[in-house]
């Protein structure tokens, strides 16, 4: 009896819901639903609309019905860091608060205070990005310490989106490694940690590995959908997800392209020495306890950002058009610079930059597109040399993937600028990566390996190889 798998893939900028199932030896994919993904204000915070994102979860389950689909399990994967918390009557005490919100401003330099920055590295192997859980909380307790002291459940976005549909609180490995609040070693919650922030350590749940069946739907939701399946953890953190999904791993370097460019590789121990704490690398924990090595790039945020400056009446694929078209502009933005989280007007914060650093200023959507697209370059290049630098072994291999891979010119020249082959695919990488994980708990896939490979079989994968261009 086929299987089907319901993935419900939210990212910082779309969420999508696909099915997945095995036929002739292959994993078949069929896209259900999808809808955009956009930060609000709330509050006077920037906020994911939560409430929205569970209709459209739920608008997206009842599609099932009309292709005579009843899903034999479902499995939600989100962004990393962000969270709610519960009161003693589950009830909502926090809004989800989105990891670009300036709440956390200064917070991180207020936490190296109580724990030096180096010992908060080599316990949890963490990058340092300013938006960190453990940074959000700390800055809750600075402003609303009553609410902390109230909260009696913590649960990342999957892990609340997990309790609406079943009912039951968990946190899931790989996004739990993402708060920095994980030892990297324990793989627990570090309550001295916690406890040295004043952090109160029972509201965390236990951290429960990839695969695990976490439960059923809520008799609510099974008259509702009229059907129940099994609510699976994935791995819930989409990069998570995502990395499971390259279909060949061995001297390879991953670059998982959507709104962020997360680019790295897979271990199976964590990698805290000195040159990776420089370069602000993370150990983020992945499927059966590996470790996704790897920096977050700003990514395609900003061209994101960008066609939103333009009203949304240039597409991302017009972009890469009107950016082959500007093969004479060349100026380069350090694309990791804080001031491109969440400016106010993307292409102005670009030109000023530019200006700032005498370079030819960006004027037309093909010009602005092209220097996002050869800057994010200029950083996948830099930290691909630092990754060679600390496996002091060179890579031949860049694998693309995500949605982002299906920007041909920033593939090309990733190849043009490193000399390496660059093959994109699958664009839904996230999405396969969190079907396999509920497919392998349900037992129709036996363990990872069987997953990469059935996964490679069943996806194209294009490659890019380095051209020389005139000039
Ligand atoms: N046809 C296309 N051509 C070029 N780039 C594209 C195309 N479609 C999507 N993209 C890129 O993919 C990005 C979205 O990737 P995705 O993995 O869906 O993001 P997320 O999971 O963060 O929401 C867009 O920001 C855009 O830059
Ligand atoms: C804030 C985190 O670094 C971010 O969630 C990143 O880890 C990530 O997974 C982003 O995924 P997208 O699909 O939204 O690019
Ligand atoms: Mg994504």
């Amino acid at each position: 009896m086929t299987k089907y798998s319901l993935a419900v893939d939210i990212g910082a900028s779309s969420g999508r819901l696909i099915l997945g199932h095995i036929e002739d030896g292959k994993l078949q994919l069929n896209e259900i639903h999808r809808f955009e993904n956009n930060i609000v204000k709330k509050n006077e915070h920037f906020c994911w609309d939560i409430e929205t994102l569970f209709s459209e979860i739920k608008i997206g389950i009842k599609k099932c019905n009309d292709l005579n689909i009843k899903p034999d399990s479902i499995g939600i994967d989100t962004w990393a860091v962000d969270f709610v918390l519960l009161d003693e009557h589950n009830n909502l005490l926090t809004d989800a608060v989105a990891y670009r919100d300036p709440r956390t401003d200064g917070m991180m330099e207020e936490v190296f205070t109580i724990i030096p920055k180096e010992k908060l590295y080599f316990e949890t192997g963490i990058q340092f990005q300013k938006f960190n859980t453990i940074y959000q909380l700390f800055a809750l307790k600075q402003k609303s310490p009553d609410v902390l002291k109230k909260a009696k459940s913590f649960l990342m976005i999957p892990e609340y989106l997990n309790f609406l549909l079943t009912g039951k609180k968990a946190n899931e490995y790989t996004n739990a490694t993402s708060t920095q609040l994980v030892n990297a070693f324990t793989k627990q919650w570090d309550h001295e940690l916690l406890d040295k922030l004043g952090i109160n350590t029972e509201m965390f749940h236990e951290i429960l590995p990839p695969k695990t069946v976490l439960g059923t739907l809520t008799e609510e939701l099974v008259s509702e959908f009229g059907f129940d399946m099994k609510v699976v953890l994935p791995a819930t953190h989409d990069t998570g997800s995502a990395v499971i999904s390259v279909p060949e791993l061995e001297d390879t370097i991953y670059l998982s392209s959507g709104t962020w460019s997360l680019i790295g590789v897979e271990n199976r121990f964590p990698i805290c020495v000195p040159k990776a704490l420089q370069y602000n690398f993370t150990n983020e924990g992945g499927i059966d306890y590996r470790y996704r090595f790897l920096k977050n790039i700003m990514g395609l945020w900003m061209i994101q950002e960008v066609k939103r400056n333009y009203h949304d009446e240039i597409s991302f694929a017009e972009f890469v058009e009107l950016a082959q078209q500007e093969g004479d502009f060349q100026s380069i933005v350090n694309v990791d610079d804080d001031r491109f989280l969440k400016p106010e007007n993307m292409v102005s914060e670009i030109q000023k930059y530019c200006k700032e650093t005498n370079q030819q200023v960006p004027q037309t959507p093909g010009q602005i597109a092209k220097c996002v697209y050869d800057s994010l370059a200029d950083s996948y290049k830099r930290a691909i040399s630092e990754i060679e630098e600390i496996f002091e072994k060179s890579f031949p291999r860049v694998n693309v993937i995500g949605g982002g891979c299906q920007n041909e010119m920033l593939n090309q020249l990733l190849a043009n600028v490193t000399n390496k082959e660059v093959c994109a695919g699958p664009v839904e990488a996230t999405a396969i990566g969190n079907i396999v994980a509920q497919l392998m708990a349900l037992d129709e896939v036996e363990e990872i390996h069987q997953a990469r490979a059935l996964i490679k079989d069943s996806f194209e994968v294009k490659s890019y190889k380095q051209q020389y261009v005139k000039g």
